[in-house]
């Protein structure tokens, strides 16, 4: 039970101004008083706080949640807002989160917006992998790749007439720009926390029971707090294949790849997923010769098939990369004593051994595994599946049993349902929801994803194939329509005529079931399919939406207009029976 009071606070007096009551069950309790003690003007002053919600008792915990200093009158004031759990049991805090990556943050800046009293756990630092070691410095990196490509791309810039001497790089500055942003990013996450009442809390966190954590840093003693809800969000750490050595100079991760300490001459990636795909347009652009190691019969195999194929010519064919697929990496051993590091592959099916490869240097992307370990959930008797903590739909941990445990939620990598920074966020703002007695389920085939090469890819929903599947088991027919950036004179008009947006869905009702891009700026074009989705918005109704020209956005708004499905919009119905004057 959480509830509101807002505090003035007059030249040293603090009293109890107004009483917001947030009771979501209407309750018409009186006010109960409850001790908090406010700072003002460096001095700590001992008030009390009026609430007007069941549930609140006079030994509830009181916490603040915003201060703001205001001018009225010509007399300083302190406005107060301030949170309390009530009931029977009490607690340190509403939400203890712990892990303070972009899952973490999200749910915390959430819950402290709901009024929850709410402490973040973090081991190591702020921002997690996707600030320090993810899409913040990776995407400082495709910045510069996508600037060079285009400084060395004659034919283009000839194409719009242009003319420019050779584009050159400074290594350790490009890889400062990558640091910096991750720093100043950090920065702002942590701002954002400690500015809402946000109590970072810094040490490994262990759950030692329903509603108890222990955190603590190595020389110091451990600190046990307890919450009425803990989030779990501890994320996820490179996966290593069994036989692959890692030395962090010649045979890395992305965490070292993104210090980009060198450019080696020829890199192995070993895996042609996201990592793989976006570090490669990095390394090529800067002069490597990549070779894609994929252990499937095709690069890329995540993407939509057709998607998969396009970007194979487009971000593959013309440029300084080859690949072996179908094909395991066994064994590496990195560079030692002058020779190169060794690649022994074999053949995914049989096992067989196939060629070995020398080379500068390996990128090993091979997925990710959540990072679960010393977490103590065994004392809360849940197990793991492949380290990952198992859920719900709604985040719930579940024991060996597959019961929910009251008050445990996992958020982000460390569940494995969507391996992305704005997923793991919006799990965490659902499962605040939840716990403030709004019901709510992430639609998880709603959320985009992207990958930032040059040109870009993005997604939303099913490929053709799992539409395809989908559609067999329950009874249904798809449909697929498809508009090329070719038609589009805002790509024309930047020489970007190369790409394609695919829509699959299902005539009969108009439901969109994928959206699938390639082509400029495709990661910011999904939106518009994936609020669709999110919404239920039908394509017989987002068809009649009006796209400026010309713009990019277009190229879905062709998309939408060209799908054929059976019944007539909604849109077109009220607007023919109901005409606007202008
Ligand atoms: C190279 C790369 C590029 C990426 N690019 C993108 C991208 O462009 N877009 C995108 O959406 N996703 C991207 N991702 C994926 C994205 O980074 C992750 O999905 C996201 O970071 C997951 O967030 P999280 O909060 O679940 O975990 P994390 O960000 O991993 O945060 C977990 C935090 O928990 C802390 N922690 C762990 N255990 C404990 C403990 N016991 N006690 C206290 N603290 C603990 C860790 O120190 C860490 O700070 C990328 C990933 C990589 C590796
Ligand atoms: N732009 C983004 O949103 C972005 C960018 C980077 C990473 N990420 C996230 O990070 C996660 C990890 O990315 P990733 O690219 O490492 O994983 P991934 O799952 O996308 O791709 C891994 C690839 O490695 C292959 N593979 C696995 N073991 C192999 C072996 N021994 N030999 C050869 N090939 C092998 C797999 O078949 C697969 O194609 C992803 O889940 C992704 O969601 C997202």
């Amino acid at each position: 039970m959480v509830a509101e009071a807002t505090m003035l606070a007059f030249n040293g007096l603090v009293k109890p101004w107004s009483v917001k009551d947030s009771c979501s069950s209407g309750c018409n309790a009186a006010p109960t008083k409850v001790p908090l003690s406010v700072e003002f003007r460096g001095l700590r002053k001992e008030s009390f706080a009026l609430f007007k919600t069941c549930g609140i008792q006079s030994s509830s915990s009181v916490s603040l949640v915003k201060r703001q200093r205001q001018i009225r009158d010509g007399k300083s004031q302190l406005r107060v807002q301030a949170s309390a759990s009530g009931g029977t049991q009490t607690f340190d805090y509403d939400v203890i989160i712990i892990g303070a990556g972009v899952g973490g943050h999200g749910a915390a800046l959430h819950a402290v917006e709901k009024g929850l009293k709410t402490a973040i756990i973090e081991g190591d630092i702020v921002g997690g992998t996707c600030v320090n070691r993810g899409c913040v410095p990776s995407k400082a990196l495709l910045a510069v790749s996508g600037r060079m490509r285009e400084l060395q791309d004659e034919h283009h810039l000839k194409a719009l007439g242009i003319q420019v001497d050779a584009a050159k790089f400074d290594r350790a500055a490009v890889a400062a720009h990558a640091d910096n942003l991750a720093t100043k990013i950090r920065g702002n996450l942590t701002n954002s926390m400690k500015g809402l009442g946000v109590d970072i809390l810094i040490g490994v966190g262990t759950i030692l029971a329903p509603h108890k954590v222990k955190y603590g840093k190595i020389g110091y003693p451990d600190r046990i707090v307890t919450g009425k809800n803990i989030i779990i969000a501890t994320g996820s750490v490179p996966f290593v294949p069994p036989g692959i050595e890692i030395d962090g100079k010649s045979v890395f991760t992305s965490d070292h790849a993104l210090k980009l300490e060198w450019i080696p001459d020829w890199l192995a990636i070993v895996g042609s997923g996201y990592i793989g795909l976006e570090f490669s347009d990095v390394y090529t652009a800067l002069g490597a010769e990549v070779t894609f190691i994929e252990a499937l019969d095709g690069l890329m195999p995540g993407f939509d098939p057709e998607i998969g194929k396009l970007a194979q010519r487009v971000l593959v064919n013309p440029r300084k990369i080859d690949w072996h697929t179908g094909v395991l990496a066994k064994k590496i051993t990195p560079a030692k004593d002058g020779k190169p590091v060794i690649i022994e592959l074999v053949d995914t099916k049989t096992k067989e051994p196939k060629e070995v490869l020398e080379v500068d240097a390996a990128l090993i992307a091979t997925g990710r595994a959540p990072f679960t370990k010393g977490l103590g959930l065994e004392n809360v008797k849940v197990e793991t599946q492949r380290g990952f903590v198992p859920v719900d739909e709604r985040m719930r941990v579940l024991d060996k049993q597959g019961n929910t445990i009251s008050g445990l939620f996992c958020i982000g990598d460390a569940n494995g349902k969507m391996m992305l920074a704005h997923a793991a966020s919006a799990q965490g703002i659902s499962v605040v929801e939840q716990i403030t007695d709004n019901d709510n389920v992430l639609n998880h085939l709603s959320v985009p994803a992207a990958c930032f090469t040059h040109p870009e890819i993005s997604m939303v929903g099913l490929t053709e194939p799992q539409a395809r599947k989908k559609a067999e088991e329950e009874g249904f027919k798809v449909s697929i329509a498809k508009t090329s950036f070719k038609a589009n004179t805002k790509a024309l008009a930047e020489n970007e005529g190369e790409g394609l947006a695919k829509l699959i869905y299902r005539p009969d009702t108009g439901e969109i079931l994928g959206v699938h891009i390639l082509g400029l700026h495709a990661a910011d074009l999904i939106h518009e399919a994936s609020n669709a989705i999110a919404m239920g918005t039908s394509i017989k109704d987002i068809k009649f939406a009006v796209h400026a020209h010309p713009t990019l956005s277009e190229v879905l708004d062709e998309l939408f207009k060209s799908a054929k499905v059976d019944e007539p919009s909604s849109v077109s119905r009220s607007v023919n029976r109901e005409p606007v004057p202008v």
